[in-house]
């Protein structure tokens, strides 16, 4: 659908961006790009939207019309009525649109239409902003932060709709993110960022096995559980945990048994991106 190849997107003497191996977007993968502040999530972005100038390749067959793009900020006119914005965005008439209906039913955004934009909750502006962008059921769609601001059981809800929505089709979705969780529900594929280059790319479970293991099991970073992991074998985790890395089951099980007889609380995870990402940009390389 999409692929890129030696990408340079400079900002003056600035390389925002450099994308050294190719990158392939194809049809229902559901890529999810991760990395800190100036990564260079959004420049990546707008270089395959033409937004910024770059040297490399980008290549697609897709038309301009094929690719639709919610942005992290969006603003409409707040003088008239939500659904006026709609039919005039989406040309088309609100009443009788049964795709539209179907969407606004889907997002529970019956309750807004007669609103007026500036009357709108910060989750009930992204999910005006995600039924226009859904509307148009572009075969390549990207989402840059489109739940940033909100609290975690909105965005949960906005993420467990977009999923559901999607579940099945050939769209292909890439959602940029900062938080963990989200990307655990709706990507596949992770994209890791680190300032200005690829640090991994590839389908999550790979990632996490080459990096992780079958399983990580960690637990809070506590003085007592210090002393204890220190006889044992740790990976990379963020400040407040300890994490160890499993291999195979009988591994899983020595660990849970002995958190257990210790009674110390653990969490066991075959899925956890933000100890994936600790472990990309730890330096330390996979396992
Ligand atoms: N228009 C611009 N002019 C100059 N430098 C820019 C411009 N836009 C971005 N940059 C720089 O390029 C780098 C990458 O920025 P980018 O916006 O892509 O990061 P990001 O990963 O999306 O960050 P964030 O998570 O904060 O949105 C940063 O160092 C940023 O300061």
């Amino acid at each position: 659908m999409l692929a890129i190849d030696r990408l340079q997107v400079r900002y003056g003497k600035q390389t925002a961006l450099l994308v050294e191996r190719p990158l392939v977007i194809g049809a229902g993968d559901r890529i999810g790009v991760i990395g800190s502040n100036g990564a260079g999530k959004t420049t990546l972005l707008k270089a395959v939207l033409g937004l910024v100038p770059y040297h490399g390749r980008i290549r697609t067959r897709l038309r301009p019309e094929d690719i639709s793009v919610h942005m992290q900020q969006n603003s409409y006119v707040g003088t008239v009525p939500v659904k006026h914005i709609m039919s005039a965005i989406l040309n088309t008439d609100v009443k009788t649109d049964k795709k539209l209906r179907g969407l606004v039913d889907f997002f529970e955004f019956q309750g807004c239409m007669s609103k007026k934009y500036t009357a709108l909750s910060g989750g009930q502006k992204q999910r005006l902003t995600i039924i226009l962008v859904l509307y148009q059921d572009a075969p390549l769609t990207f989402f840059d932060e489109v739940t940033s601001g909100l609290d975690f059981e909105t965005r949960q809800k906005l993420m467990e709709k977009m999923r559901a929505w999607y579940a099945g089709k050939e769209n292909a979705l890439v959602v940029v993110s900062h938080y963990y969780d989200e990307l655990e529900r709706l990507a596949d594929k992770l994209l890791i960022l680190n300032r200005g280059h690829v640090a991994a790319f590839g389908r999550t479970e790979e990632l996490f096995r080459r990096y992780c293991g079958r399983a990580v099991v960690t637990i809070p970073a506590n003085g007592k559980n210090r002393a204890l992991a220190a006889r044992l074998k740790t990976i990379a985790a963020p400040g407040h945990l300890l994490a160890f890395p499993c291999t195979d089951e009988a591994e899983e099980s020595r660990l849970t048994s002995l958190f257990i007889r210790e009674n110390i609380d653990y969490r066991r995870s075959g899925t956890d991106i933000e100890i994936l990402c600790s472990n990309v940009l730890s330096g330390g390389g996979p396992l």
